[in-house]
Protein backbone atom coordinates (compact mmCIF):
# COMPACT_ATOMS: atom_id res chain seq x y z
CA UNK A 1 0.00 0.00 0.00
CA UNK A 2 1.36 3.65 -0.69
CA UNK A 3 -0.70 6.10 1.33
CA UNK A 4 0.19 9.59 1.89
CA UNK A 5 0.60 10.40 -1.73
CA UNK A 6 -1.31 12.47 -4.29
CA UNK A 7 -2.87 10.48 -7.11
CA UNK A 8 -3.79 11.59 -10.29
CA UNK A 9 -6.42 10.57 -12.83
CA UNK A 10 -5.76 11.49 -16.07
CA UNK A 11 -9.02 10.08 -17.43
CA UNK A 12 -11.17 12.27 -14.62
CA UNK A 13 -8.91 14.80 -14.76
CA UNK A 14 -8.62 14.62 -10.96
CA UNK A 15 -6.13 14.93 -7.90
CA UNK A 16 -6.98 13.91 -4.46
CA UNK A 17 -4.98 12.89 -1.36
CA UNK A 18 -4.85 9.45 -0.24
CA UNK A 19 -3.56 5.54 -0.80
CA UNK A 20 -3.56 2.89 -3.28
CA UNK A 21 -4.11 -0.59 -2.12
CA UNK A 22 -2.40 -3.15 -4.27
CA UNK A 23 -3.69 -6.36 -4.56
CA UNK A 24 -0.65 -8.55 -6.80
CA UNK A 25 -0.51 -7.24 -10.02
CA UNK A 26 -3.78 -5.55 -9.58
CA UNK A 27 -5.03 -1.80 -8.10
CA UNK A 28 -7.72 -3.29 -5.42
CA UNK A 29 -8.40 0.21 -3.83
CA UNK A 30 -7.95 3.70 -4.47
CA UNK A 31 -9.27 6.22 -2.18
CA UNK A 32 -9.27 9.64 -0.62
CA UNK A 33 -7.72 10.20 2.98
CA UNK A 34 -6.09 7.85 5.04
CA UNK A 35 -6.42 3.93 5.25
CA UNK A 36 -8.71 2.72 7.77
CA UNK A 37 -6.26 1.13 10.55
CA UNK A 38 -7.65 -2.76 9.95
CA UNK A 39 -6.27 -2.39 6.50
CA UNK A 40 -2.93 -1.15 7.43
CA UNK A 41 -2.86 -3.98 9.81
CA UNK A 42 -3.50 -6.76 6.82
CA UNK A 43 -1.15 -5.45 4.27
CA UNK A 44 2.09 -6.90 3.68
CA UNK A 45 3.99 -3.15 3.48
CA UNK A 46 3.02 0.59 3.72
CA UNK A 47 5.14 2.79 1.94
CA UNK A 48 4.51 6.66 2.99
CA UNK A 49 4.35 8.42 -0.22
CA UNK A 50 4.62 12.00 1.46
CA UNK A 51 5.33 14.61 -0.81
CA UNK A 52 5.16 12.57 -3.80
CA UNK A 53 2.71 12.35 -6.65
CA UNK A 54 1.28 8.81 -8.08
CA UNK A 55 0.38 8.68 -12.26
CA UNK A 56 -0.02 6.11 -14.62
CA UNK A 57 3.42 4.85 -16.27
CA UNK A 58 4.65 6.57 -19.63
CA UNK A 59 4.46 4.44 -22.53
CA UNK A 60 6.38 4.66 -25.48
CA UNK A 61 4.99 3.73 -28.33
CA UNK A 62 7.66 3.83 -31.15
CA UNK A 63 11.19 2.59 -30.61
CA UNK A 64 14.03 0.82 -31.59
CA UNK A 65 16.28 -0.02 -28.85
CA UNK A 66 18.27 -2.10 -30.21
CA UNK A 67 19.96 0.84 -31.75
CA UNK A 68 20.96 2.49 -28.36
CA UNK A 69 24.50 2.36 -29.21
CA UNK A 70 23.92 4.55 -32.02
CA UNK A 71 23.23 7.89 -29.63
CA UNK A 72 24.84 10.53 -31.89
CA UNK A 73 26.31 8.27 -34.34
CA UNK A 74 25.09 10.28 -36.93
CA UNK A 75 23.45 13.85 -36.56
CA UNK A 76 21.83 16.23 -39.29
CA UNK A 77 21.01 14.08 -41.91
CA UNK A 78 17.99 13.46 -43.90
CA UNK A 79 16.32 10.04 -43.15
CA UNK A 80 17.24 8.36 -46.71
CA UNK A 81 20.92 9.25 -46.07
CA UNK A 82 20.72 8.75 -42.44
CA UNK A 83 19.78 5.07 -42.89
CA UNK A 84 21.33 4.18 -46.05
CA UNK A 85 24.63 6.13 -45.08
CA UNK A 86 24.84 5.71 -41.68
CA UNK A 87 22.39 3.58 -39.38
CA UNK A 88 22.42 0.14 -41.93
CA UNK A 89 26.31 -0.17 -42.24
CA UNK A 90 26.73 0.56 -38.50
CA UNK A 91 23.57 -1.96 -37.65
CA UNK A 92 25.31 -4.33 -39.88
CA UNK A 93 28.38 -4.74 -37.70
CA UNK A 94 26.06 -5.22 -34.31
CA UNK A 95 26.19 -8.44 -32.92
CA UNK A 96 24.52 -10.66 -30.28
CA UNK A 97 26.34 -8.74 -27.34
CA UNK A 98 26.46 -5.25 -28.82
CA UNK A 99 22.13 -5.60 -29.17
CA UNK A 100 21.97 -6.88 -25.57
CA UNK A 101 24.45 -4.06 -24.62
CA UNK A 102 22.31 -1.97 -26.22
CA UNK A 103 18.88 -2.91 -24.96
CA UNK A 104 20.04 -3.06 -21.17
CA UNK A 105 21.46 0.46 -21.80
CA UNK A 106 17.84 1.55 -23.14
CA UNK A 107 16.38 -0.76 -19.97
CA UNK A 108 17.87 1.96 -17.46
CA UNK A 109 16.96 4.94 -19.46
CA UNK A 110 13.47 3.89 -20.22
CA UNK A 111 12.60 3.11 -15.98
CA UNK A 112 14.37 6.06 -15.12
CA UNK A 113 12.87 8.14 -16.98
CA UNK A 114 9.63 6.86 -15.74
CA UNK A 115 8.90 4.69 -19.10
CA UNK A 116 6.66 1.11 -17.50
CA UNK A 117 5.55 0.11 -21.14
CA UNK A 118 7.50 0.01 -24.70
CA UNK A 119 7.27 -1.25 -28.52
CA UNK A 120 10.33 -2.27 -29.79
CA UNK A 121 10.70 -2.47 -33.38
CA UNK A 122 13.68 -4.63 -34.86
CA UNK A 123 15.21 -7.48 -36.34
CA UNK A 124 18.22 -8.55 -34.54
CA UNK A 125 18.04 -11.32 -31.21
CA UNK A 126 14.58 -10.81 -30.53
CA UNK A 127 14.12 -13.52 -28.06
CA UNK A 128 17.38 -13.00 -26.12
CA UNK A 129 14.78 -9.63 -25.35
CA UNK A 130 12.12 -11.23 -24.70
CA UNK A 131 13.61 -13.18 -22.05
CA UNK A 132 15.20 -10.06 -20.26
CA UNK A 133 11.84 -8.17 -20.82
CA UNK A 134 10.35 -11.21 -18.53
CA UNK A 135 13.58 -11.24 -16.30
CA UNK A 136 13.25 -7.07 -15.65
CA UNK A 137 10.09 -6.72 -15.09
CA UNK A 138 9.03 -4.23 -17.55
CA UNK A 139 5.45 -4.65 -20.08
CA UNK A 140 6.84 -4.51 -23.85
CA UNK A 141 4.56 -4.92 -27.46
CA UNK A 142 7.55 -7.02 -29.34
CA UNK A 143 7.87 -7.66 -32.86
CA UNK A 144 10.15 -8.88 -35.03
CA UNK A 145 10.33 -6.86 -37.63
CA UNK A 146 11.05 -7.04 -41.52
CA UNK A 147 12.49 -5.02 -44.43
CA UNK A 148 11.09 -6.91 -47.77
CA UNK A 149 14.15 -5.22 -50.30
CA UNK A 150 15.11 -8.89 -51.19
CA UNK A 151 13.94 -11.96 -52.98
CA UNK A 152 10.58 -13.55 -52.15
CA UNK A 153 11.77 -16.78 -50.63
CA UNK A 154 14.23 -14.27 -47.78
CA UNK A 155 11.04 -12.03 -47.65
CA UNK A 156 8.62 -15.49 -46.62
CA UNK A 157 11.94 -16.80 -44.40
CA UNK A 158 11.87 -13.21 -42.48
CA UNK A 159 7.96 -13.57 -42.54
CA UNK A 160 8.49 -17.12 -40.75
CA UNK A 161 10.73 -15.96 -38.19
CA UNK A 162 8.60 -13.04 -36.77
CA UNK A 163 5.54 -14.96 -36.77
CA UNK A 164 7.04 -17.74 -35.06
CA UNK A 165 8.87 -15.09 -32.70
CA UNK A 166 4.90 -13.36 -31.95
CA UNK A 167 3.28 -16.52 -31.44
CA UNK A 168 6.31 -17.57 -28.68
CA UNK A 169 5.80 -14.76 -26.91
CA UNK A 170 2.13 -13.16 -27.18
CA UNK A 171 0.68 -12.95 -23.71
CA UNK A 172 3.85 -14.04 -21.84
CA UNK A 173 5.98 -12.93 -19.19
CA UNK A 174 2.74 -12.97 -17.16
CA UNK A 175 0.99 -10.64 -19.55
CA UNK A 176 3.91 -8.42 -19.94
CA UNK A 177 5.00 -9.05 -23.48
CA UNK A 178 2.38 -8.43 -26.63
CA UNK A 179 3.16 -8.75 -29.87
CA UNK A 180 2.88 -7.52 -33.76
CA UNK A 181 3.88 -8.10 -36.97
CA UNK A 182 6.06 -5.28 -38.79
CA UNK A 183 6.94 -4.29 -42.13
CA UNK A 184 9.19 -1.48 -41.75
CA UNK A 185 7.63 0.73 -44.19
CA UNK A 186 5.97 1.00 -47.46
CA UNK A 187 9.36 2.28 -49.49
CA UNK A 188 11.27 -0.90 -47.91
CA UNK A 189 8.11 -3.68 -48.09
CA UNK A 190 6.84 -4.01 -51.76
CA UNK A 191 2.96 -4.23 -52.17
CA UNK A 192 2.67 -7.93 -52.36
CA UNK A 193 4.69 -8.18 -49.23
CA UNK A 194 2.70 -6.09 -47.25
CA UNK A 195 -0.34 -7.98 -48.17
CA UNK A 196 1.67 -11.04 -47.35
CA UNK A 197 2.10 -9.92 -43.55
CA UNK A 198 -0.93 -8.53 -43.28
CA UNK A 199 -2.56 -11.88 -44.20
CA UNK A 200 -0.47 -13.58 -41.63
CA UNK A 201 -1.71 -11.16 -39.05
CA UNK A 202 -5.07 -11.77 -40.27
CA UNK A 203 -4.42 -15.46 -39.29
CA UNK A 204 -3.10 -14.68 -36.26
CA UNK A 205 -5.48 -11.95 -34.96
CA UNK A 206 -2.34 -9.63 -34.71
CA UNK A 207 -1.57 -5.88 -35.19
CA UNK A 208 0.31 -4.64 -37.46
CA UNK A 209 2.92 -1.86 -37.15
CA UNK A 210 4.82 0.35 -39.46
CA UNK A 211 6.39 3.65 -40.30
CA UNK A 212 3.99 5.82 -42.66
CA UNK A 213 4.28 8.92 -44.42
CA UNK A 214 7.42 10.23 -42.80
CA UNK A 215 8.99 12.53 -45.14
CA UNK A 216 7.80 14.01 -48.33
CA UNK A 217 10.61 12.31 -50.22
CA UNK A 218 8.92 8.95 -48.90
CA UNK A 219 5.80 10.41 -49.76
CA UNK A 220 6.93 11.95 -53.90
CA UNK A 221 8.97 8.39 -54.28
CA UNK A 222 5.72 6.64 -53.39
CA UNK A 223 3.47 8.62 -55.63
CA UNK A 224 6.12 8.46 -58.32
CA UNK A 225 6.64 4.79 -58.34
CA UNK A 226 2.95 3.84 -57.64
CA UNK A 227 0.60 6.57 -58.40
CA UNK A 228 -0.88 6.90 -54.84
CA UNK A 229 -0.13 8.35 -51.65
CA UNK A 230 1.24 5.27 -49.39
CA UNK A 231 -2.01 5.38 -47.42
CA UNK A 232 -4.25 5.47 -50.31
CA UNK A 233 -2.43 2.68 -51.79
CA UNK A 234 -2.75 0.52 -48.50
CA UNK A 235 -6.07 1.40 -48.99
CA UNK A 236 -6.10 -0.49 -52.28
CA UNK A 237 -4.67 -3.27 -51.40
CA UNK A 238 -7.36 -4.06 -49.19
CA UNK A 239 -5.15 -4.46 -45.97
CA UNK A 240 -6.40 -1.63 -43.82
CA UNK A 241 -9.48 -2.67 -42.55
CA UNK A 242 -7.70 -6.46 -42.08
CA UNK A 243 -6.33 -6.19 -38.53
CA UNK A 244 -5.67 -3.48 -35.83
CA UNK A 245 -2.50 -0.70 -37.08
CA UNK A 246 0.14 1.17 -35.50
CA UNK A 247 1.38 3.49 -37.38
CA UNK A 248 4.53 5.30 -36.61
CA UNK A 249 5.12 9.38 -37.70
CA UNK A 250 2.35 10.40 -39.99
CA UNK A 251 4.41 13.75 -40.48
CA UNK A 252 2.28 13.72 -44.50
CA UNK A 253 -1.27 12.99 -43.70
CA UNK A 254 -3.84 15.19 -45.21
CA UNK A 255 -7.62 15.01 -44.32
CA UNK A 256 -8.26 12.89 -47.03
CA UNK A 257 -6.13 10.36 -45.42
CA UNK A 258 -7.20 10.94 -42.51
CA UNK A 259 -10.55 10.07 -43.67
CA UNK A 260 -9.31 6.43 -44.98
CA UNK A 261 -7.85 5.94 -42.13
CA UNK A 262 -10.00 6.51 -39.44
CA UNK A 263 -12.71 3.96 -42.22
CA UNK A 264 -9.84 0.89 -41.30
CA UNK A 265 -10.93 -1.38 -38.70
CA UNK A 266 -8.52 0.44 -35.94
CA UNK A 267 -6.17 2.85 -36.53
CA UNK A 268 -3.32 4.32 -33.43
CA UNK A 269 -0.78 7.04 -34.72
CA UNK A 270 2.42 7.22 -32.99
CA UNK A 271 3.50 10.94 -32.80
CA UNK A 272 6.98 11.04 -32.66
CA UNK A 273 7.68 14.77 -32.63
CA UNK A 274 11.24 15.16 -31.49
CA UNK A 275 12.72 12.66 -34.31
CA UNK A 276 10.33 14.51 -36.36
CA UNK A 277 12.39 17.11 -36.31
CA UNK A 278 15.49 16.28 -35.31
CA UNK A 279 15.93 14.20 -38.86
CA UNK A 280 14.09 17.46 -40.42
CA UNK A 281 11.16 15.54 -41.49
CA UNK A 282 8.51 17.61 -40.48
CA UNK A 283 5.69 18.20 -37.89
CA UNK A 284 2.68 15.94 -38.10
CA UNK A 285 -0.84 17.81 -37.97
CA UNK A 286 -1.73 16.65 -34.55
CA UNK A 287 -4.41 18.80 -34.59
CA UNK A 288 -5.79 17.59 -37.61
CA UNK A 289 -5.49 14.19 -36.57
CA UNK A 290 -7.63 14.89 -33.50
CA UNK A 291 -10.54 15.54 -35.76
CA UNK A 292 -10.92 12.23 -36.71
CA UNK A 293 -11.75 8.53 -34.61
CA UNK A 294 -7.96 7.98 -34.28
CA UNK A 295 -6.02 6.82 -30.97
CA UNK A 296 -2.95 9.26 -30.98
CA UNK A 297 -0.13 8.14 -29.13
CA UNK A 298 3.60 8.69 -28.41
CA UNK A 299 6.63 7.69 -29.33
CA UNK A 300 10.24 8.64 -28.64
CA UNK A 301 11.51 6.67 -31.83
CA UNK A 302 15.29 5.39 -31.55
CA UNK A 303 18.22 7.15 -29.77
CA UNK A 304 19.34 8.01 -33.19
CA UNK A 305 17.00 10.25 -34.05
CA UNK A 306 16.08 12.00 -30.94
CA UNK A 307 18.56 11.46 -28.81
CA UNK A 308 17.09 10.08 -25.90
CA UNK A 309 14.13 7.75 -24.61
CA UNK A 310 12.60 10.27 -22.42
CA UNK A 311 8.52 10.43 -22.62
CA UNK A 312 8.42 13.47 -20.24
CA UNK A 313 10.53 15.28 -23.14
CA UNK A 314 8.53 13.82 -25.72
CA UNK A 315 5.12 14.89 -24.11
CA UNK A 316 6.15 18.39 -23.27
CA UNK A 317 7.53 18.70 -26.71
CA UNK A 318 4.18 17.14 -28.36
CA UNK A 319 2.21 19.83 -25.99
CA UNK A 320 4.59 23.09 -27.26
CA UNK A 321 5.09 22.69 -30.99
CA UNK A 322 1.43 22.71 -32.39
CA UNK A 323 0.67 25.89 -30.32
CA UNK A 324 3.87 27.30 -32.49
CA UNK A 325 3.64 25.71 -35.60
CA UNK A 326 -0.38 26.74 -35.50
CA UNK A 327 0.29 30.25 -33.83
CA UNK A 328 -2.91 29.13 -31.34
CA UNK A 329 -2.06 28.13 -27.69
CA UNK A 330 -5.23 25.73 -27.39
CA UNK A 331 -4.37 23.37 -29.84
CA UNK A 332 -2.59 19.47 -28.28
CA UNK A 333 -3.57 20.58 -24.25
CA UNK A 334 -1.30 19.64 -21.54
CA UNK A 335 -4.52 16.39 -20.91
CA UNK A 336 -3.99 15.91 -24.05
CA UNK A 337 -0.69 14.75 -23.81
CA UNK A 338 -0.83 13.09 -21.02
CA UNK A 339 -3.48 10.72 -22.58
CA UNK A 340 -1.29 10.38 -25.72
CA UNK A 341 2.07 9.65 -23.27
CA UNK A 342 0.12 7.04 -20.93
CA UNK A 343 -3.46 5.86 -21.32
CA UNK A 344 -3.75 6.30 -25.46
CA UNK A 345 -0.34 3.90 -25.62
CA UNK A 346 -1.43 1.10 -23.40
CA UNK A 347 -3.94 1.03 -25.63
CA UNK A 348 -2.42 1.16 -28.60
CA UNK A 349 0.20 -1.53 -27.52
CA UNK A 350 -3.54 -3.64 -26.56
CA UNK A 351 -3.00 -3.94 -23.21
CA UNK A 352 -6.01 -3.40 -22.09
CA UNK A 353 -5.60 -3.81 -18.09
CA UNK A 354 -3.64 -1.28 -18.11
CA UNK A 355 -6.10 1.85 -17.97
CA UNK A 356 -5.05 4.35 -15.30
CA UNK A 357 -5.26 4.50 -11.39
CA UNK A 358 -8.25 3.17 -10.91
CA UNK A 359 -9.66 -0.41 -9.06
CA UNK A 360 -9.42 -3.01 -10.84
CA UNK A 361 -6.71 -1.60 -13.64
CA UNK A 362 -3.17 -3.50 -13.18
CA UNK A 363 -1.42 -1.46 -11.21
CA UNK A 364 1.61 0.40 -13.50
CA UNK A 365 1.92 3.70 -12.27
CA UNK A 366 5.16 6.35 -11.39
CA UNK A 367 5.99 8.10 -8.29
CA UNK A 368 7.68 11.97 -8.63
CA UNK A 369 9.01 13.96 -5.81
CA UNK A 370 6.44 16.99 -6.06
CA UNK A 371 8.42 18.42 -3.54
CA UNK A 372 10.75 21.04 -5.82
CA UNK A 373 10.61 24.42 -6.40
CA UNK A 374 9.84 23.62 -10.30
CA UNK A 375 6.87 21.77 -9.00
CA UNK A 376 5.86 24.82 -7.48
CA UNK A 377 2.66 25.75 -6.51
CA UNK A 378 1.18 22.46 -5.60
CA UNK A 379 -1.45 23.44 -7.42
CA UNK A 380 -2.54 23.39 -11.21
CA UNK A 381 -0.97 19.54 -11.73
CA UNK A 382 -1.85 18.46 -15.04
CA UNK A 383 0.31 21.52 -16.25
CA UNK A 384 3.24 20.69 -14.10
CA UNK A 385 3.32 17.30 -15.47
CA UNK A 386 3.63 18.54 -18.89
CA UNK A 387 5.16 22.00 -19.14
CA UNK A 388 7.64 22.18 -16.14
CA UNK A 389 8.13 18.14 -15.24
CA UNK A 390 11.69 17.05 -15.49
CA UNK A 391 12.01 12.89 -15.99
CA UNK A 392 14.85 13.44 -13.10
CA UNK A 393 11.71 13.89 -10.78
CA UNK A 394 10.91 10.67 -11.21
CA UNK A 395 11.53 8.63 -8.13
CA UNK A 396 9.88 5.06 -8.40
CA UNK A 397 8.60 2.77 -10.98
CA UNK A 398 6.27 -0.01 -10.71
CA UNK A 399 5.09 -2.26 -13.23
CA UNK A 400 2.27 -5.30 -12.24
CA UNK A 401 2.45 -4.15 -8.52
CA UNK A 402 6.36 -4.72 -8.28
CA UNK A 403 9.01 -2.28 -7.65
CA UNK A 404 11.21 -1.72 -10.74
CA UNK A 405 12.87 1.42 -9.09
CA UNK A 406 12.56 2.76 -5.47
CA UNK A 407 13.98 5.87 -4.38
CA UNK A 408 15.93 6.36 -7.91
CA UNK A 409 17.92 3.20 -7.49
CA UNK A 410 16.96 0.09 -10.47
CA UNK A 411 16.05 -2.87 -8.50
CA UNK A 412 16.32 -5.52 -11.23
CA UNK A 413 19.30 -3.94 -13.69
CA UNK A 414 22.84 -3.45 -12.12
CA UNK A 415 23.13 0.32 -13.68
CA UNK A 416 26.67 0.74 -13.68
CA UNK A 417 27.73 -2.62 -15.18
CA UNK A 418 25.05 -1.79 -18.16
CA UNK A 419 26.86 2.27 -18.87
CA UNK A 420 30.50 -0.48 -18.24
CA UNK A 421 29.02 -2.85 -21.13
CA UNK A 422 27.67 -0.59 -23.12
CA UNK A 423 31.29 1.36 -23.65
CA UNK A 424 32.78 -1.26 -24.19
CA UNK A 425 30.53 -2.83 -26.85
CA UNK A 426 30.56 0.10 -28.57
CA UNK A 427 34.37 0.30 -28.99
CA UNK A 428 33.97 -3.52 -30.10
CA UNK A 429 31.20 -2.72 -33.02
CA UNK A 430 33.56 0.78 -34.00
CA UNK A 431 36.69 -1.67 -34.41
CA UNK A 432 34.47 -3.70 -36.89
CA UNK A 433 33.12 -0.79 -39.08
C1 LIG B 1 13.74 -3.24 -39.36
S1 LIG B 1 13.01 -2.08 -38.24
C2 LIG B 1 14.38 -1.36 -37.51
C3 LIG B 1 15.06 -0.43 -38.49
O1 LIG B 1 14.39 0.78 -38.53
C4 LIG B 1 15.34 1.75 -38.88
N1 LIG B 1 14.87 3.04 -38.38
C5 LIG B 1 15.16 3.64 -37.23
N2 LIG B 1 14.50 4.81 -37.13
C6 LIG B 1 13.79 4.93 -38.26
C7 LIG B 1 12.91 5.91 -38.75
O2 LIG B 1 12.63 7.02 -38.10
N3 LIG B 1 12.34 5.72 -39.94
C8 LIG B 1 12.60 4.62 -40.66
N4 LIG B 1 13.45 3.66 -40.25
C9 LIG B 1 14.03 3.82 -39.07
C10 LIG B 1 16.64 1.30 -38.29
O3 LIG B 1 17.73 1.56 -39.09
C11 LIG B 1 16.45 -0.18 -38.06
O4 LIG B 1 17.31 -0.95 -38.83
ZN1 LIG C 1 11.25 4.23 -36.19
Amino acid sequence: MIKNVKIISIEKKTVSDGYLEIDGKIIKKVNKGEPPIETLNQVSRVIDGKGKWLLPGFVNTHTHVGMNLLRGYSDELPLQRWLQEKMWPFEAKLDRASVAAARRLALVEMLKSGTTTFLEMYHLFMDDFAEEIQDVGIRATLMRSMIGLCPTEEQEAKLKEAKEFALNWHQKAEGRIQTMLAPHAPYTCPPNFIKRIVEEATALQLPVHMHLAETKKEVDDHINEYGLHPVHHLDELGVLKEVDWLFAHGVFLEDEHLEVLQSAKSVAISHNPISNLKLGSGIAAVSKWQQYDLNICLGTDSVASNNTLDMVEEMRMAALIHKGIERDPTVVTSIDALHMATLNGSKALQFEGVKGIKEGAEADFVLINGNQAHLQPESQLFSHLVYALNSQDVTDVYVQGVALMENKQLLTLDEEKIIYEANHEFRQVMSRL
